[in-house]
């Protein structure tokens, strides 16, 4: 096993869908440590980037390369949606279902389980059908499921854009969790002030391009673009 599968490499990367090109060509390269946010209008290409990187689409021209192989890399990498999904059976057998899948044994998989429903403040309720739970409580419970098998790298895409605010912090302090014990953290959102309380850099996309790469004082105090500028104002960007 290597000691990591970062850096992540985008070299020329393009999707396509038909003659459309959705994202790129880009070039990137994402390693070390922390929090990076993506932002950008709708349909800048924000969601497709993170598939991209996490392996849910291919690159129709140019390489997305990790520094470890197929395998490796996914299985040391989660990703949680927007809405989040949640499996027909009960809160505690969906944060297990990632261990099983890796072949822990079914005892052990449901006891770290039982840990994660307390940190995530579930209780009772996590061993109900989890089809019965709010929709705060099923994303808390899609990041359980994302973060019991300790990824190296999470992606995050909007996971509080249907949340109020105390969820959205339960949220953010699960992902701030997760990032101070190592896992990188790669997200979309929309919200400027999630950007501005979790991120470490930023990456402004629009029309498929990544068009700013800044740490986030950097680029929300002097952004470089017109694009990015006009997005911060709060100006259409069409
Ligand atoms: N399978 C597909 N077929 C055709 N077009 C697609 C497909 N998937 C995405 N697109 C288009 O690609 C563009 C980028 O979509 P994407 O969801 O990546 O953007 P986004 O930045 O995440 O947007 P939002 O902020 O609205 O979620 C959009 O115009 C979308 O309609």
């Amino acid at each position: 096993m290597v000691e990591t599968i970062l850096p992540v490499e985008l070299n020329g990367a393009v999707v396509r869908k038909g003659e459309k090109i959705i994202i790129g060509p880009l070039d990137l390269s994402i390693g070390g440590t922390g929090c990076s946010i993506l932002i950008g209008p709708n349909g800048a290409g924000k969601t497709t980037l993170l598939r991209l990187l996490h392996g849910l689409e291919r690159a129709n021209s140019g390489a997305v390369k990790w520094s470890a192989r197929k395998n490796e890399v996914f299985s040391r990498q989660s990703f949680v949606f927007q809405s989040p999904v949640v499996l027909r059976r009960s809160g505690v057998e969906n944060i297990a279902y990632p261990l099983i899948v890796r072949g822990v044994a079914r005892k052990m998989a449901r006891a770290e389980a039982e840990k994660w429903i307390d940190e995530i403040g579930l209780g009772d309720v996590g061993r109900y059908d989890a089809h019965v739970l709010s929709g705060g409580e099923k994303q808390k419970l899609a990041m359980a499921r994302a973060l019991i098998t300790k990824p190296e790298v999470l992606f995050l895409d909007e996971p509080t854009a249907n949340l109020d605010g105390a969820s959205t912090l339960e949220i953010e302090r699960l992902i701030l969790s997760a990032r101070d014990k190592g896992t990188r953290i790669i997200m979309a959102t929309h919200d400027f002030g999630q950007a501005r309380r979790l991120a470490d850099d930023i990456l402004f996309m629009h029309r498929g391009r990544i068009h700013e790469r800044a740490s986030t004082e950097d680029f929300f105090d002097e952004p470089k673009t017109e694009e990015a500028n006009k997005f911060i104002r709060g100006d259409l960007l069409l």
